[in-house]
């Protein structure tokens, strides 16, 4: 069965088309890597995915059904959750009220009850497994802002999966974070329950050939191939394409 679907997508800025014509079917279960150079257009596709940009023309599909004029929220409803490239945790709140406020996101329960349901005990016992998974129990009480980056990156993805996702989008989860430390966080999406899609955009072809059991390859907002890492591997074109560029050795 298909996670996520994109039939025939683009997405254009004006004159400028960012993604062309992408149909992208991902399946429910797979580990799912889209790669392509910078300016490829992967992170206007992982938007336009989760709802923070609209489709020019084209469609986007949930398992199986029509979301391409839905928001966000109405996406994160239908299981489909993200991370970002660039943080969005709230800094000056302690790692586990970020988990903690995600939950009663999910529940609704923000904006009405937020300090009587903050204090809640199955809300906080939810967030602290949240945390445990990705090994920031230790870290539950510190702000956010003290903690280093490469844990930021862990707790996001406890934030992510404090929506309960059927379908998780990472945007470089690993992105700034030095190389002994992205393998700790692929290690946690390794773990991650197999019954839950991913979706992952990353330049570190290592990471890419380890964790992906598929993979898109888009260069200037079309896609130029997909299939297993040994048959990326083996693609001239894409050796072609990433030949000489910033950690993108592809691994024979
Ligand atoms: N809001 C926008 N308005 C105009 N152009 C945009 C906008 N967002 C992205 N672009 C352009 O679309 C192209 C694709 O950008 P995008 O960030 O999706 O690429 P990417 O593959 O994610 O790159 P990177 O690997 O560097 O993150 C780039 O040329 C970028 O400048």
């Amino acid at each position: 069965m298909t996670a996520i679907e994109t039939r025939d997508l683009s997405i254009r800025f004006g004159h400028f088309a960012a993604v062309s014509g992408v149909s992208l079917a991902i399946a429910a279960g797979s580990r799912h890597a889209l790669i392509g150079p910078n300016g490829a257009g992967k992170t206007t596709l992982v938007h336009a995915l989760t709802g923070g940009v609209a489709a020019s023309s084209g469609m986007i599909l949930i398992s199986g059904d029509d979301v391409t004029r839905l928001g966000e929220s109405a996406r994160v409803r239908r299981g489909l959750s993200r991370t970002y490239q660039i943080n969005q945790l709230f800094r000056g709140l302690s790692v586990l009220d970020n988990v903690v406020l995600a939950v009663l996101e999910r529940k609704q329960l923000t904006r009405v009850f937020w300090r009587r349901a903050a204090h809640d005990n199955a809300t906080i016992e939810e967030a602290r497994e949240h945390l445990a998974f990705v090994n920031l129990i230790a870290h539950a009480d510190r702000p956010v802002h003290e903690l280093p980056y490469g844990l930021q990156r862990l707790l996001e993805i406890a934030v992510a999966l404090a929506a309960r996702p059927r379908i998780l989008v990472l945007d470089e989860p690993a992105a700034g974070v030095p190389a002994a430390q992205s393998e700790a966080i692929f290690e946690r999406i390794h773990a991650l329950p197999r019954d839950l899609t991913l979706l992952f955009v990353e330049h570190d072809m290592n990471l890419v050939f380890r964790f992906a059991d598929r993979i898109t390859v888009l260069v200037e907002g079309r896609i130029i191939t997909e299939g297993t890492p040994a048959e990326i591997s083996g693609n001239e074109r894409v050796r072609e394409v990433y030949l000489g560029r910033r950690g993108a050795h592809v691994p024979a």
